[in-house]
Formats: structure tokens, sequence, C-alpha cells
């Protein structure tokens, strides 16, 4: 890179970000709260306001005519402008007027992002323009080390024309000030120093403005031996500009040089870094924002073509190996990534990967200019290739916002937002006093942050890892420690229209213990009762009770205090968790297309802890089991279930519930019943002969089934038929086999009876034992 002057590098990463961010509002405007504005000459000769033009004659001894600055020059040239000024030395304004001077820059300091407590306000000029008077388009020039931007306080008088004109970004506005001129109050405009400005021809009366100078003084920290304190006006609007419109994307500006990991520090960086880093340091300070050093790596995918794309693999052309010969396509894939994060004094910085689009991505030398560590070129192979792979590494600064810190941290992962968060929660006890509301405001924002970007966990396709589970289970407990309610309330919307696998136990226990159950009661009503969201063709796959909500409810039940709630209290919130339940397995017995699991495991643990509860609502769940018995499968639910209810309800309170025990009863007897006598095997070759179909073919199959001593038949019939009859006896079940026979014409199909229906009933018998004797 050529040598630049200092500010050149920041004029031209100003450029850059302005190129990729949006234009914003670099100025703004307001009333001077001031009724009385008292201001005089300096020899104590008071102005009068409003103004009049015949004022303005006596002024001309004091005031002379404005110069313009053109380049390092200050010229007078009355056809660019045409003004009376006085300096601002040689101007006294009183403490009321100063004070309200003071309180309008909160404000501008509020709405272009600067620091108040370093914004200084040095008055300029008094400008003096009579009818006629002007001012061509123009920027200020940097009057002083620091200058940030100009505010302009146009005083009451009377006049007509003089707007000001401000532009930015493509942009426009013009200032008319007709407080002023309505003689009413003082009105402002403020302005970035890089913005171009111009003021109108003033057709009538006088025109009167106070011209200050915004000027952001060094940040007071120690001293840093060679730190200019300057600014960029231009980059710093920019990259204000930026954090306005894309606050939760950092801003990367890319180093020239390579930096090794350790090597990444303020006092290593060589040539333009060493200034890129002090500019853009610079406007991190003022802005306030967070600044810290990193290695991105870029992997690009492209489209590329050697010569031969198009032509067949015959061709005989063959890449030359030279990939400046290569012609570069659209983009598949570009991945950017930053790590090695260290602080801003160079020292490792306890962050994670992040990603971030090219856009974010400022570069002085631009980014087709990179030269690649690594690339790899694909030919046309026929049905792939033509890809181009590469990978840079640069070494980089970043800078975001400290409002965005969290919503950053929770960019690089909520398994590290969450790590953070414990981390930052178990240090608390470690903040003298001062520090602790700040710290604990932290927390909040984390969690704040962390909650809005909870994984969408609704479906098992889209849920993370196993190990995701813990850390999200650990963020639920902690969250109620923070003892911020609203982050309870949000955290619980956000939980049930995205998580329906998340472990709430540990949260629920202690939301209550934190609370106290009237705070938590009514949140814990809307989780329970929460409809499901639709997904994206309008279908609720998710209904019924969620089977996370049944389980913290036993843990609640089984609580010995229940978690502080009434008895009341918790059998509400089971009566509600079992009413959802049933409603739900009532719809699925009428649906004809089952969506989703069956609610049987939710049944189980919320049946347990309606037992623990003794809550009245148990004898509808055992009705539940009755009413529908192909959600509950007797067999393979309902007798496994019942077993391990009883176990639960006698270790719970060494005693069965009534309506327990004569379930229990209903499938002995059932049982009892279904094991009367061992299945026989039949006495002769009659088969259950019922075919379900009247055709030619397997009428003949019902009657050989029907045959008290046929063992074998064959029934000739085209390839059609025979496999007519073989998803007959497959789909009736029908105790046969089946083989084809390849001789004659048509062939035939051979049947072989069999005791399979025999068999499958000893197997059922026996198994029927073995449930029967669970029950004793
Ligand atoms: O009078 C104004 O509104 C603007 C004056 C100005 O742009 C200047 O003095 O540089
Ligand atoms: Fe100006």
């Amino acid at each position: 890179m050529a040598k630049r002057k200092k500010t050149q590098i920041a004029k031209e990463i100003a450029n850059a970000i302005g190129a990729a961010g949006k234009p914003g509002h670099p100025w703004c405007e307001g009333v001077i709260e001031e009724g009385e504005s008292g201001l005089a000459i300096s020899d104590a000769c008071p102005i009068r306001l409003p103004m009049r033009p015949a004022d303005v004659r006596k002024l001309a001894e004091v005031a002379a005519q404005a110069p313009y600055g053109k380049g390092t020059q200050t010229i007078v040239d009355t056809g660019v402008r045409d003004t009376l000024e006085i300096d601002g030395g040689q101007v006294e304004l009183s403490p009321e007027f100063l004070e309200a001077i003071h309180i309008a820059g909160r404000n501008i300091a509020d709405e272009l992002q600067l620091d108040a407590d370093r914004l200084q306000f040095d008055l300029y000029k008094l400008l003096i323009y009579p009818k006629g008077g002007f001012f061509l388009p123009h920027r200020d020039s940097e009057k002083r080390i620091g200058m940030v931007a100009t505010m302009i306080v146009v005083l009451p008088s009377k006049f007509g024309g003089g707007d000001l004109l401000i532009r930015h970004g493509g942009r426009q506005e013009a200032f008319s000030f007709p407080k002023a001129r309505a003689q009413k109050q003082s009105q402002y405009v403020a302005f970035f120093a890089d913005c171009e400005h111009e003021v109108a021809k003033v057709t009538s009366g006088v025109r009167v403005c106070l011209a200050f100078n915004l000027i952001l003084k060094p940040k007071r920290k120690g001293s840093k031996r060679g730190s200019d304190p300057a600014v960029d006006a231009a980059l710093l609007s920019q990259v204000r500009n930026w954090f306005q419109h894309r606050a939760s994307d950092p801003l990367v500006f890319a180093l020239e040089h390579q930096y090794t990991e350790a090597g990444l520090k303020p006092g290593y960086l060589k040539g333009a870094d060493k200034e890129l880093h002090r500019s853009v340091a610079t406007v991190a300070e003022s802005l306030g924002s967070r600044l810290y050093f990193g290695q991105v790596e870029r992997h690009l995918c492209q489209f590329a073509d050697d010569g031969s794309f198009g032509y067949s693999r015959r061709g005989n052309r063959r890449w030359s190996g030279d990939y400046d010969d290569l012609t570069i396509g659209e983009s598949y894939e570009d991945e950017i990534v930053i790590d090695g994060w260290r602080d801003a004094d160079g020292e490792l910085a306890a962050l994670a990967p992040l990603g971030c689009d090219s856009s974010q991505l400022i570069s002085l030398i631009p980014a087709e200019d990179w030269v690649p560590t690594r690339q790899y070129y694909e030919g046309y192979t026929g049905n792939a290739g033509n890809t181009l792979d590469r990978w840079y590494h640069k070494s980089v600064i970043v800078i975001w916002p400290e409002s965005e810190h969290f919503e950053i941290v929770t960019q690089m992962g909520l398994n590290f937002a969450v790590a953070e968060l414990l981390e930052r929660r178990a240090s608390l006890h470690q903040c003298d006093d001062d520090e602790l509301e700040q710290a604990c405001d932290n927390c909040q924002k984390l969690a704040e942050c962390t909650i809005e970007r909870w994984p969408d966990r609704k479906y098992e396709q889209n849920a993370p890892g196993p190990d995701s589970q813990t850390w999200l289970k650990q963020f639920a407990a902690e969250l109620p420690r923070l003892e911020e309610l609203s982050l309870i309330d949000r955290f619980l919307e956000v939980i049930s229209m995205r998580d329906w696998r998340v472990d709430l136990d540990q949260f629920v226990m202690n939301s209550l213990r934190c609370f106290g159950a009237d705070s938590i009661l009514p949140l814990l009503h809307r989780l329970v009762e929460c409809e499901p969201p639709p997904n994206q063709y309008g279908i609720r796959f998710l209904e019924g009770l969620a089977r996370r909500d049944a389980k913290w409810l036993l843990k609640v039940a089984k609580d010995k205090k229940h978690g502080g709630l009434s008895r009341d209290q918790l059998h509400g919130l089971l009566s509600s968790a079992a009413a959802k339940l049933s409603a739900h397995s009532k719809k699925l017995v009428e649906a004809r297309h089952r969506r989703g699991d069956p609610p049987t495991d939710c049944w189980r643990v919320l049946t347990q802890a309606i037992i623990a509860a003794q809550a009245d609502c148990f004898d509808d769940m055992i009705g539940l089991q009755d009413s529908c018995p192909s959600v509950f499968e007797f067999r393979s639910f309902q007798v496994p279930a019942a077993v391990k209810l009883r176990q639960f309800a006698l270790k719970q309170h060494d005693e069965m519930p009534g309506a327990l025990a004569d379930w229990i009863e209903r499938l002995k007897v059932r049982l009892v019943d279904a094991t009367s006598g061992e299945p026989q095997p039949p006495s002769d070759f009659r088969r259950d002969s019922k075919v379900g179909c009247e055709c030619k073919y397997c009428l003949q199959l019902s009657q050989f089934l029907a045959d008290p001593t046929m063992h074998q038949t064959q029934i000739p019939a085209s390839e059609h038929n025979r496999s007519h009859m073989e998803h007959v006896i497959n789909s009736q079940r029908l105790d046969v086999q089946t083989k084809t026979i390849r001789s004659g014409s048509p062939y035939s199909l051979g049947l072989t009876k069999t005791l399979a229906s025999h068999d499958a009933a000893v197997k059922q018998y026996h198994s029927d034992l073995k449930l029967l004797s669970t029950l004793q």
C-alpha cells in the first residue's frame, strides 16, 4: 500500500463503511430553551434581540467580512460567501444562555451518539447575514483537533430566505428556523463535520447566528503517549451511522499485515495498520464501543471456468494450472468467521467464533485483491465441478457498540452465552458495592439476549444435539436467581412458542422460591394452558400437554412443600394439565390420521404427579384409559403403566388410591379371561376361510381352507391372478404358504396350510400369563 497521509486512511475507511452501510441522519435540530437571549459584544455593548437592520449597521464597526477556507488558505470572496462575522472570543454569552446551550448539548450528544461528558461547545463566530447574504455549499474544515460537528444557533430576528441546507450520503434537509424568524426562540441545528451545507440567500431582514465548534475532548485515562486525540469526523459519522442501522453487526476492519495471535497488539502494529488502529480506536472510544482484535478466515466458493465449461470431456481442453486464467462467476458460498480474539490491549479475550458477512468487512485493499492462503480448483467433470475454493486469512480490528455486547455474545453461540452468564453470576459476590448494580444489569441483559435467541425445538428434527439440553437446562435453572420477574415472564412466553423439550424442573422450583407462589402461579397456568403454534402449513402437530410440563408438575408435586404452592393451587395446575391431556387424547381417537406421538408417556408422568399430590382428577385419568383404548393400548401400555403406578403410589403414600386398585382389578379380570385355557392346535386341516373376496380364484382358495382333509393344493392362474391371491393371503393373515409352480400354462399357485394362527395364539397366551403375573 502506498504511503498515505494519516487522515487519508481514516477517510478511506469512512468511505468503505459508507459504501456498505445505509446512510443515516448525521444532524439534528432543536430550540434553545431560553426566553431572553442575553448576549453582548466584548466591550459590554449588549446586542438587542430581535435585531433590526439599523442595529446591523452599528455592528459593522466590530464585524468584518467573513472569509472562507479553501484548502489551507482562507480568502474573502463575496461570490462564495457574503456574511459579516464577529470572532467568538469577542462575544459574551449570559450564564442563562450558556446553560441553555449546555442543555441543548445533552440532546445533541444523545442524537448524534457522542459522549456527552466529553463534548465541548466552542463559540467560533457570530455571523450576521444582511439582506443578500449567503454561503455556497462547503464543508467546515477541522478548525481544532477533535472537532466532530458544527452547531448553528439562529437567534430571533425577522428575516426571509436564509435556509440552511445540509447534505450527507444522498440525503438533504433544509432548515428554515421558523421560530427564530417569528422572533420567538433561538433554534439550533447540529451536524457532523463531513456534511456538506450551504446558506441560501437572505431575501429580507437580517439573519443572525452563532456558530459553535463541537469538540470531543480526549478521554482522560492516564496519558497515553503519542496518542492523537483527533477524531476524524467522517469516520466517526460513518461508524455512528452504521451502528444506528446495523447495531448488532460488528464492523470488521482488515489489517494490511498479517499478525500472529500473540503479535496482535496495539504496540506491534506495522505501517498503515498503526494509523488504521489509531483512527478506529479513537472513534470506538468516542462512541463508547468495544474494540477487539481477531483473526478472520474467509472461505469463498465460486463458479470458475478454465475455458472448458460447456465442452465435452473429450474436448482435450486442459486447465493450464494458472489460477489467473480462470474466469470467475457467481459465489456459492462466502463464509467469514472471526476467532482468535484479543482485547483492546492485545490480551486474550474469552470470546467464541463469530460469523459475519462480507458487508461488515471493511478493507482498504479491495477484497478481490486479497491473496488466498490456499485455493483449490475443480474443473469441469460433466456433472459437477467448475468451482474454485479459496481461503483467506486476515488479522482484523472489530468494534461493536457496548449496548450490543451481549447480543453479540449470543451470536457466538448460546452455549457460549450461557457459560458466560453462569460465570458472571458466580463472580457477582466478588463485586464491590458500586460495581454490583452494573454487574447485575449485565447479567440480566445477557439473559435477555439469550432468551430472544432461544433455539426452536418444537420438532425433533431441528433440535440441537443432546448436550444442548444440559446448558439450556442450566440457563433455565439460573434465570430465577437474577431476580427479575419480567425475564421469567418473557422466558415462559418464548418457551411456550418454541421449546417443547427443555427441562424446566429446577427452573420452576427456583422461580417459586425466588418470587413466591402468587407471582409465579399465573405464569405457570399460562404455560400449561398455552396453545401450541401451528407449523408453516397451519397444522398443529404439537397438541395436548407438553411432557416438559408434566415433568415439572411431578417435581413440584413430589416436593414436600410443593415449592410453596398451596394444595389447592397445585391441584388447580394439575387439573388444567389433566384436562388438556384428555381433550387431546379424545381428539386422537376421533382423528383418522394420528399426528405426533400418543400422549402415553405424558399420561404416566402426569398421573404420578396427581398421585403424589393426591389430587381429585386421578379418577379422570383412569377413566381416560377406558375411553381411549386405541391411544392407551391394553397390553403394551395399560398393564405396565398400572404396575408402575402401583409401585409409585406405595412408595409415596404406602397405599393405593381406590381408583387405581379398581383399575388394576379390571385389568386382571381381562387377563384372567384371556388366559382361561391354553389354545389347542386344530384337530384337522380346517382353517379360517374368510378371504373377503368373491372372485373365482379366491373362491377356490376359500374352499381349500375350509376343507378338513386337504393339506396342499395348486390353483392354475395367470400371473396377475396369482399375485392377487397372494395379496389376499397376506392381508387376511391366512394360515397358508404360497409357491409358484412353473409348469403348465398358465403356471399355478401352490398352497400349503400352516399353523401360524395357532402359534401366534400360544405366544399371546404365554405373554398374557406373564402380564397377569406382573399384576398379582
Ligand atoms: O449560517 C449558517 O447557518 C451556516 C454557517 C456556516 O456554514 C459556516 O459558518 O461555516
Ligand atoms: Fe459551514
